[in-house]
């Protein structure tokens, strides 16, 4: 085929990459887009073998489809092809027989190829932030949000995906994946010091691939800190308030722009991971709810027992550090009886106030029943113990309950246990209980050790 003037010039304005390949499966022709996109020129491919081009072992492959479309078929297919850089791209190609117009035989093919690339990893993003969203198999909110997080990390190309909570001026991480080193959960920042503060200024999602030669970015303390080249940030709403921002980035900057369909895949996943923050605040809730005592607001036996569990799953030499503590308040049924139920609950208040405001962050407390209560308290020795359970002891003793014009007063009971490395939760309350029903023997408003 004859490639004139007029034809070369038609089809160096298409949008789309297109080769002419003679019967020999020689390159006769290829357009400017194909010669940008391939960073190849039509004079050094004009009259080579496809096969000498993409060599014999690549070339194998598409033999056969070019075998057909010379016997005169047309043949779609996508493709993947791996370029010299090592860029792996998404093809589609049409190929499309050429008959000379006086004999009708077939002289060669056009091959007329659109890098759909972008387009099959949006869609793949699409298929997977479905699956995400609807596979019971992927699990619980948090492992969905990470999940979608390297997703979006893999699909921009960038090195940290980030869900943030953002209370005034505090940035606290909530979520994060991360190629490199993890950035653990609760790690904070103030607002201003991050690219979060111009999303949110914004009110919208907001990209760079150059922040240190962007006018929004460069000089922003992020890059004085962080030196993050690229970053696409969007607001995460619930109820229609702010609550956060979701962003990905590097300190690399990216190859290729931000695209509006790139924005628009990342506020779909914003859209669900929004879902997933609401799934996980009520699933906190409901927990909260199963391991709550709802008059006192204590812990309940059933979060005391796993905490223990816990313990020992964990590392049973740490057992060795802490008490059990049993407190049971004296003659509970008489202070009912005489100054009515709701009294009784007043004083089962006061008592539980009392424990959260002695103890330290590593113990816990729970109401594990009617009117008895567990402690599990660290502790370095039997005299730190001793000490905190009089004060415990000596401090309800004192307490002055007001309760409609009357002032109650109350004592307790307690027994004390060591745990021991190979003690289950029912061993070690078994031994403290021995030590309370001793201190009640002994006259109440006291403590023993078992
Ligand atoms: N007000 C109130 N009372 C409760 C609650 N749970 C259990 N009780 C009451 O606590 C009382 C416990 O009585 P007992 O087990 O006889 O113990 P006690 O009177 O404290 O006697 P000692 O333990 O031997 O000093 C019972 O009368 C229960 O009805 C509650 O949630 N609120």
């Amino acid at each position: 085929m004859r490639i004139d003037r007029v034809f070369r010039k038609l089809a160096n304005t298409l949008p789309f990459m297109m080769a002419f390949v003679d019967n020999e499966r020689r390159y006769q022709f290829v357009n400017e887009r194909y010669e940008q996109f391939f960073d190849v020129k039509l004079d050094e491919l004009k009259g080579k073998l496809v096969a000498e081009v993409l060599g014999e072992r690549s070339y194998k492959r598409i033999s056969q489809i070019h075998s057909r479309v010379l016997a005169g078929e047309d043949v779609s297919l996508r493709e993947k092809v791996t370029l010299r850089n090592g860029r792996v791209l998404q093809l589609e190609v049409k190929y499309v027989p050429n008959q000379n117009q006086r004999t009708g035989k077939t002289n060669g093919f056009f091959a007329i190829i659109n890098d759909v690339t972008h387009y099959a990893s949006a869609s793949e993003v699409l298929r997977a932030v479905h699956d995400v969203m609807n596979k019971q198999s992927v699990g619980l909110p948090t492992e969905r949000i990470n999940k979608l997080l390297k997703l979006g990390c893999e699909y921009l190309n960038t090195d940290i995906g980030i869900v943030s909570r953002v209370i005034d001026n505090e940035y606290t991480v909530k979520y994060a994946w991360s190629t490199g080193d993890p950035i653990p959960p609760g790690t904070q920042f103030e607002l201003g010091n991050t690219y979060c503060s111009v999303t949110l200024a914004a009110s919208d999602v907001i990209a760079t691939r150059h922040a240190s030669t962007s006018k929004e970015f460069s000089g922003h303390p992020c890059y004085t800190a962080f030196q993050l080249e690229t970053y696409l940030g969007l607001p995460i709403r619930i109820n229609g308030k702010v609550w956060g921002t979701l962003n990905f980035s590097s300190k690399t900057s990216r190859g290729t722009p931000f695209t509006d369909l790139d924005k628009e895949l990342m506020g779909l996943l914003c859209s669900a991971i929004e879902t997933l923050i609401i799934n996980n605040s009520k699933t906190d809730r409901l927990e909260r709810l199963a391991y709550t005592d709802f008059l006192t607001g204590l812990s309940n036996r059933l979060f005391i027992n796993e905490f223990f569990e816990r313990l020992v799953y964990q590392n049973r030499e740490r057992l060795n550090h802490y008490y059990c503590v049993l407190v049971d308040i004296d003659h509970f049924k008489q202070l009912n009886d005489q100054f009515g139920h709701d009294a009784g609950d007043s004083v089962l208040q006061a008592v539980a106030i009392e424990f959260t405001d002695s103890l330290r962050s590593d113990d816990v407390c729970a109401r594990v029943g009617g009117e008895e209560f567990m402690l599990l308290i660290h502790a370095d020795d039997k005299v730190d113990i001793a000490n905190i359970v009089e004060r415990l002891r000596k401090n309800i003793e004192n307490l002055k309950i007001e309760h409609d014009d009357e002032i109650i007063t109350t004592t307790v009971s307690i027994g004390v246990t060591k745990l021991q490395e190979q003690d289950s939760f029912n061993l070690a309350y078994k031994r403290a209980d021995k030590a309370l029903y001793q201190s009640k023997s002994d006259g109440r408003n006291c403590c023993r050790w078992n």
